[in-house]
């Protein structure tokens, strides 16, 4: 047991929701609306945060008597699921739009407020303005908060600079988080969030391809950044399908994987170019069409469904059923953004599951699993497999289904929060439900 000598464990007389048991990469339908549960588990975590062993406590308890490890938590009566996957977010900027929600809520769209030269433009010029230290202290506020409702593991966009020295800025902000704090993260270059005051698409889409995505690689070679994901928002009157074609194209060839936003707010055939570009996900689609659907379907593209999005904009709701009848694979983000503030990927999977009408064992599927698929990262997150990061809540309940029943009651039902075997939230409350 040498490899053992620093072990954090957790042992459990309850249940531990795995998700699924067989290496799956990801989830469709069928496999959502069961996932794999072992009543009375234990699950061990190593020394390099990599998870050794999980199955029945006696099993375990027999091959690793509690003195082997460094930290050993009783969760008796409580619940252990695998950290939650957010897959989608906007989270480094200045300047909030608090005054844009009230105008929202007046009756304007977001692409009348957009058209007004407010929402997207409104945070590119406060981003520009603001200091890379700033914009850290501010962005890992927001991590922490991410991580203390359960997130273990996030996708994080630029997209609020659009000129080359602010996407510099953000990527390099995203690069030093990822250096420092222990939440996983998974890094987007969005450079064509929108097209920036006083350029044509033509102008921007040529920045794009000859100006800000040779430097990244550049930068990415010589290893002082790491980039995963390409981001193109296709929309009407943003990046049309022929610009957003070539800059995906691009950034696939630099070895970047395609993961976009489609057909939010008019059918695009977004979801049709993703698949034949062989994204990795689309996000929105609340206006995806059904050949698009089944274009995600064949391609394994995944579907990263938003439904703060539609809430707060009062869009129709994405089709979260025909997709899963269909065979998409389906994953959640919270989209956090200025336009929309919601750190909380439990409040998302309540959404989902009133909004969209996805069951509870889906929504978790959905923001595990599905959402480590969208970022390929399903081979090490996403459930609570051998050999799989030790990221994972501690629920003070025997139920999990009590993190999406009680809308905004996460935060006394999350009693750890552990990334790589590391404790990294402990509310030490306990409560009566
Ligand atoms: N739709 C485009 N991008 C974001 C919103 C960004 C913003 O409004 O600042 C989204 O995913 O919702
Ligand atoms: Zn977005």
């Amino acid at each position: 047991m040498g490899f053992l000598r620093r072990v954090a464990g957790v042992s459990l007389r309850d249940r531990v929701v795995l998700i699924c048991n067989n290496g799956e990469k990801f989830m469709t339908k069928h496999g959502m609306q069961n996932l794999s549960v072992i009543e009375n588990g234990s699950l061990v975590i190593g020394s390099d945060g990599l998870i050794k062993a999980v199955g029945p406590a006696e099993i375990i308890g027999a091959q690793y008597p509690e003195a082997s490890f460094d930290n050993v938590i009783d969760a008796s009566g409580m619940c252990v699921l695998p950290g939650l996957v957010d897959a989608h977010t906007h989270p480094v900027w200045a300047g909030d739009r608090v005054h844009e929600f009230a105008m929202k809520l007046a009756g304007a769209t977001y692409m009348d407020v957009h058209r007004a030269g407010g929402g997207i433009h409104f945070t590119v010029e406060h981003t520009r303005a603001a200091r890379s230290s700033e914009l850290l202290a501010s962005f890992s506020s927001r991590l922490v908060r991410m991580q203390r409702a359960g997130t273990t593991l996030v996708e994080c966009k630029s997209g609020y600079g659009l000129d080359l020295q602010t996407e510099l800025k953000m990527l390099e902000v995203i690069e030093e988080a990822r250096r420092t704090l222990p939440i996983n993260i998974s890094s987007t270059y969005c450079g064509a969030h929108a097209v920036p005051k006083g350029k044509t698409v033509a102008e921007t889409t040529k920045d794009i391809l000859q100006v800000q995505l040779p430097r990244l690689k550049e930068q990415m070679s010589a290893g002082t950044l790491r980039v995963d994901n390409i981001d193109v928002f296709c929309e009407q009157g943003v990046f049309d399908l022929s610009s957003t074609r070539s800059i995906l194209q691009a950034g696939k060839d630099m070895g970047l994987n395609i993961n976009f936003h489609g057909d939010e707010l008019h059918p695009m055939n977004s979801a049709q170019l993703g698949a034949e570009l062989g994204a990795l996900a689309i996000s929105h689609l609340e206006e995806v069409t059904d050949e698009g659907i089944a274009a995600m379907a064949t391609a394994r593209t995944a579907a990263v469904l938003l439904p703060t999005t539609a809430y707060i904009l009062r869009l129709p709701q994405p089709r979260a059923r025909d997709m899963l009848e269909a065979g998409v694979v389906v994953a959640l983000g919270s989209d956090f953004n200025p336009n929309a503030y919601c750190c909380s990927m439990p409040i998302v999977m309540h959404l989902a599951c009133v909004n969209m009408r996805m069951s509870m064992p889906e929504a978790l599927a959905a923001a595990t699993i599905n959402a480590a698929y969208a970022l390929g990262c399903s081979h090490t997150h996403g459930s609570l497999e051998v050999n799989k990061h030790g990221d994972l809540l501690v629920l003070n309940t025997t139920r999990w289904e009590h993190l999406i029943y009680q809308l905004g009651g996460h935060q006394e039902l999350i009693r750890y929060v552990v990334i790589k075997g590391n404790v990294i939230v402990d509310n030490g409350k306990t409560m009566d439900l």
